[in-house]
């Protein structure tokens, strides 16, 4: 087996206990979902190991790959989304990080190949346009992950809603990628309750764009306050 830089120990116990996360707000049953992340300085990823329950899960069990999708480290076989995450990987050199749900609310409107409306000023914050969707693609091989890119390149939002299959989100870190498949099933709830009683409404583009320069430049602690 491949000896591992230092930052792998790191980044598997990173991944590791991001998936309590994806229990935590209730977005995966069972062994559904899965979270990779990039090893920096190298050319590996950390991703959860396949059809393994998350209480199982211990850094130990994260699998290194390749950008291939190729074990290079790991007891257990690999998440079977991973070719999906190294597609997306090999593509987008800023994602750090890639997350997949079946969250039940946005999983929905991807049954419903449906985009979620940028109708809240929450959508605006964190996604600065429409949820998208993607395309059907069956697992196994890329084209999940050429789906993924083809989607989201060139686009604010973090978050794709897969046809008939549930979401992918990326994020310059596993943490990013995670606050958006959170957010995701937050305002794919939200937008379905509102749609229940009658006809929702997207934003002016004009406020969607304020708001999301105000969200991603402004709102919370920049570097260097007392946090
Ligand atoms: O939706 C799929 C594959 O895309 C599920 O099998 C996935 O959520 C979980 O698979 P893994 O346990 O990561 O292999």
């Amino acid at each position: 087996m491949t000896a591992l830089p230092p930052a792998a120990e790191h980044t598997r116990a990173e991944v590791c206990a991001l998936h309590a996360e994806l229990l935590r707000w209730n977005l995966v049953t069972w062994t559904s979902g899965n979270i990779s992340a990039r090893i920096p300085g190298t050319d590996l990823i950390a991703i959860k190991p396949s059809g393994v329950t998350y209480d199982d899960l211990t850094p130990e069990s994260i699998v290194v790959c390749d950008l291939n999708g190729a074990v290079a480290e790991g007891r257990h076989a690999p998440s079977s989304d991973t070719d999906a995450h190294a597609y997306v990987y090999r593509a987008m050199p800023e994602v750090g990080g890639v997350v997949h749900t079946h969250s039940p609310y946005a999983t929905a409107w991807a049954a419903r190949n449906e985009p979620i409306p940028c109708a809240i000023t929450a959508m605006a914050d964190e996604f600065g346009d429409d949820i998208p969707v993607g395309p059907f693609a069956l697992i196994g091989g890329d084209d999940i992950g050429k789906g993924i890119v083809a989607t989201l390149s060139g686009h604010r939002s973090p978050a794709v809603l897969m046809s008939g299959h549930g979401v992918f989100t990326i994020g310059p870190d596993p943490k990013a990628a995670v606050k958006a498949a959170v957010m995701c099933e937050d305002v794919a709830r939200t937008v379905h309750l509102a749609r229940q009683n009658g006809p929702v409404e997207r934003l002016p583009q004009h406020h969607i764009d304020a708001l999301y320069d105000r969200y991603q430049n402004v709102y919370g602690q920049r570097r260097g306050t007392d946090s």
